[in-house]
């Protein structure tokens, strides 16, 4: 991508299903015009900048990392394949004749703020600039903070001292301040984005931004290879509903996801999720009662959050919540000491089989790494995985998928993929068996109808992702799959 069509993003196609509303506890949001149809897109938008995360210094145009630098304005990374970044950009910051650019350079993260800055300096673009100081920053609950005082010494004072604004037309705005709202702007509104290797980066779309936030959101978002971001319902949504985006990971309990939220976006989520003990059923942060499991009651503590601690629902056995959390964060180490290691992972799923309920998060985060694992083994094809790797892989899987149906309801990407690997497990496993004469052809093609099934189920979740992104590319893969399954079962 360039940076100019970086910056036409206002040109793009806004679909007009959609109005924006104000109300106290959310700020401006999107509610739903119309009613929305599954997979029906409700916006589509390029950033008006990218950025670089991590303290990474990566090349303005084409996002690999380097350490080189324009050769005519000397102050943007620019990679040794890229010739230039956007022209304007580039000219203004060439003309800034005595600027200290060593200041610039040598505090990298200043750059996301001076693209801003230059977003406003350009008449053709400051009025993205205009839509984007209208968004929620926080700034008064982030004064005198951690990230304030990081900030305050890795850009704001860089920047004030390369003598940058007085090169400005509103050089008389730009003060510590305006730098750190920016800042906060940036922290409270970005997108997390893939860079070309895969690392995070942050991308900043103006419209979409405007969604606000539930741990069950009814769109799912995409950004394509262009950084063309795509935002289609995951559900029917209805006229006068609120249209959400989930801002965090779904695979967190609702103690670690409102953490995040708070100490990221400033708000405490009150959505459906999140106010019920059980989360959905889904039971994702509930523990096993060790009082009453086992017995003809089998319980499960959930967290009372007033009370701090968790709660038996069936014995209202309670344990006090700090130990509970001690534990959980002694194991996810334990889980991130031994990654790849798929006996050691077994080892601590059993162990966390008899603290935790089945559906909890650890217990799914443990489950996905082993899963993924097992899949590489059933790939790679200089192994040759026996039946016990074919039917764990399934069963990983399938309880994978009771969770992330009672917390993803409708299309979802996570979904989707997960489905396509006990697919074509199933298909591999079932074809195993029948190549070693335990099922006849009748069974096979019973089970092959099943996989059929469930690739169907995939890949019709994923037909609304944009043409250029992995998702598009992996049903096309998934096609290929469908095609032979249909010819094994004829
Ligand atoms: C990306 S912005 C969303 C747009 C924002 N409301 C605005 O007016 O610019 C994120 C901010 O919106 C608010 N917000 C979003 N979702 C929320 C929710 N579920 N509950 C409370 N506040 C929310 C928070 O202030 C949060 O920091």
């Amino acid at each position: 991508m360039n940076s100019k069509s970086c910056l036409e993003m206002g040109d793009d196609t806004l679909h007009n299903v959609y109005t924006i509303e104000r109300n106290k506890t959310l700020g401006r949001h999107v509610v739903a015009t119309k009613k929305l149809g599954v997979g029906e897109t409700i916006l589509l938008e390029q950033p008006i900048l990218i950025a670089a995360s991590n303290n990474e210094i990566r090349c303005v145009n084409c996002f690999k990392l380097t350490e080189s630098h324009c050769e005519f304005c000397k102050i943007m990374p620019l990679c040794g394949t890229c010739q230039q970044h956007n022209q304007p950009e580039c000219e203004k910051l060439s003309s800034m004749k005595g600027l200290q650019t060593d200041e610039l350079i040598k505090y990298n993260e200043t750059y996301s703020i001076i693209k801003c800055l230059l977003i406003k300096e350009n008449i053709k673009t400051e009025k993205y600039f205009a839509q984007f100081l209208e968004a929620e920053s926080h700034i008064e609950q982030r004064r005198n903070s951690v990230i304030w005082r990081k900030y305050q010494q890795n850009i704001v004072e860089p920047i004030i001292k390369s003598g940058f604004a007085k090169y400005l037309r509103f050089a008389s705005i730009i003060n510590e301040d305006f730098l750190q709202l920016l800042c906060a702007l940036i922290d409270v509104n970005a997108f997390e984005i893939r860079a070309p290797d895969g690392n995070p980066m942050k991308g900043l779309y103006v419209q979409a931004a405007l969604l606000s936030h539930d741990c069950v959101a009814n769109t799912v978002i995409s950004i394509d290879s262009s950084y063309r971001m795509k935002i289609y319902a995951s559900q029917e949504i209805e006229p006068g509903q609120i249209i959400t985006n989930c801002y965090i990971n779904v695979l967190l309990g609702t103690r670690e996801r409102r953490r995040i939220l708070w100490e990221s976006k400033y708000f405490h989520c009150n959505c459906l999720r999140c106010n019920d003990p059980t989360e959905l059923n889904s039971h994702i942060s509930s523990l096993l009662c060790s009082k009453c499991q086992g017995r003809t009651l089998s319980g499960y503590l959930v967290e009372n959050v007033d009370a701090g601690n968790y709660q038996c629902l069936v014995c209202c056995h309670q344990k006090p919540a700090n130990e509970v959390n001690e534990y959980l964060k002694f194991m996810q180490t334990r889980i991130l000491e031994v990654q790849g290691n798929i006996n050691q992972l077994e080892k601590i799923l059993s162990r966390l089989s008899m603290a935790l309920h089945p559906r909890h998060y650890l217990i799914v985060d443990v489950k996905q790494n082993i899963a993924s694992l097992l899949r590489s083994v059933i790939n790679d094809t200089t192994q040759c995985p026996g039946i016990p790797v074919y039917e764990r892989t399934i069963e990983l899987c399938q309880s994978i998928l009771q969770v992330l149906k009672l917390i993803l309801p409708g299309v979802s990407r996570l979904k989707a993929i997960t489905l396509y690997e006990l697919a074509s497990t199933q298909a591999e496993y079932r074809r195993l068996l029948y190549q070693k004469k335990v099922i006849d052809k009748t069974k096979l093609r019973e089970y092959l109808q099943e996989a059929e099934k469930t690739l169907r189920e995939s890949i019709r979740m994923l037909l609304y992702e944009p043409k250029a992104t992995p998702e598009a590319r992996l049903t096309h893969s998934m096609l290929q799959e469908f095609k032979y399954l249909q010819t094994d079962i004829k």
